[in-house]
């Protein structure tokens, strides 16, 4: 039985409505209204928006409930926009994380820059309890309903409760459908799923672990958290993230909806080192290096290959 029934029901909504909201932004944004953030990385008006739409929605419902988002107004300060109100919500999104009692986590936009290409972005909620992913709700309004009607209708939501399995439905109807990753057993048959930005994840490396795994498969590239959901619909194999630099922590944001998605649909998830991912440590994964997701016959082979290449 579902233990989360009513965060479910309202994250849904928290994540079709800020979805549409970037949707909407997009039609409309000219590159120019991007701001490049302290990080160097680039934040629009749709990030910014889709934050307050899910911290509205949330507190509406959940108003104890702290949230762990990735945008703070303070990246604003110099936009023509100040109020009060949209700041605020904002900046709900402003608690540490940590182990203790639950928390929602979000990235109003993962994938800032596909969105910007007009490629995939995800609207990613989580539900954090005691360190634990409960609950794992994304919206990716790019994204082909059918991987294998690429021209077809575009727009997908991904629902994993914890002990519950994992759904994908359209944008356009509320019928849920059971996904499962792939069943493959030959790694060497397998694909990655893995980002566009070599910045993200090192290309170099994961072309060295594909040819050690005897792979031929070409990688399915995309940005956002939209792999998990292709590796948990089978579209791909493996979502495969190596770090590019050693003092780069992971955000939480970018994986918790990823990962119970992926755990939901019988996969596996660790860091490269076949490390569990530890939520419980604040804003960052600190205690972890990079991203191995996979069905649970080929995932231990690919951290072994990774064990391989990085310490040879
Ligand atoms: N050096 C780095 N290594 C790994 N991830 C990074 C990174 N610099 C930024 N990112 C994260 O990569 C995310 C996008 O991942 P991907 O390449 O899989 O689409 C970004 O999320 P946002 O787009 O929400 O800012 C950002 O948090
Ligand atoms: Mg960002
Ligand atoms: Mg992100
Ligand atoms: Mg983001």
């Amino acid at each position: 039985m579902s233990v989360f029934a009513a965060e479910r029901t309202v994250a849904i909504n928290a994540v079709l409505r800020a979805s549409e909201v970037c949707q909407k932004v997009f039609k409309q944004l000219v590159s120019t209204e991007t701001i490049t953030k302290k990080d160097k990385t680039p934040v629009t008006i749709a990030d910014f928006s889709a934050q307050a739409v899910v911290n509205t929605i949330l507190y509406k419902s959940f108003p104890n409930d702290p949230i762990v988002g990735e945008e703070d107004s303070g990246d604003l300060r110099d936009e023509p926009l100040d109020e009060e109100k949209l700041l605020d919500a904002i900046d709900r999104g402003s608690y540490p994380g940590g182990s203790q009692g639950r928390m929602w986590t979000l990235d109003p936009i993962d994938g800032t820059k596909g969105f910007l290409r007009g490629e995939q972005f995800a609207v990613c909620l989580a539900l954090i309890v005691g360190g634990n992913v409960q609950l794992g709700v994304m919206g990716c309004p790019n994204l082909p309903v059918d991987f294998n009607a690429p021209e077809g209708e575009r727009g997908c939501l991904f629902i994993a409760e914890k002990g519950q399995g994992a759904f994908q439905r359209n944008f356009s109807s509320t019928e849920e459908t059971k996904i499962h990753v792939s069943d493959i057993s030959s790694v060497s048959e397998a694909s990655f799923c893995e980002s566009v930005e070599a910045a993200h994840s090192s290309h170099d490396d994961s072309a060295q672990i594909a040819s050690l795994l005897g792979m031929t498969k070409p990688s399915l590239r995309m940005d956002s958290q939209c792999k998990y959901c292709s590796v948990s619909r089978g579209d791909a194999d493996i979502y495969l993230r190596l770090p590019t630099r050693a003092d780069y922590e992971e955000n939480i944001w970018d994986h918790a909806s990823g990962s119970i998605l992926i755990q939901e649909t019988g996969g596996e998830i660790s860091d490269i080192n076949g490390k569990p991912l530890d939520w419980s440590l604040g804003r960052t994964l600190k205690a972890n290096k990079g991203i191995v997701a996979a069905n649970s016959k080929i995932h231990s082979k690919v951290i072994e290959a990774c064990n391989k290449h990085f310490n040879k």
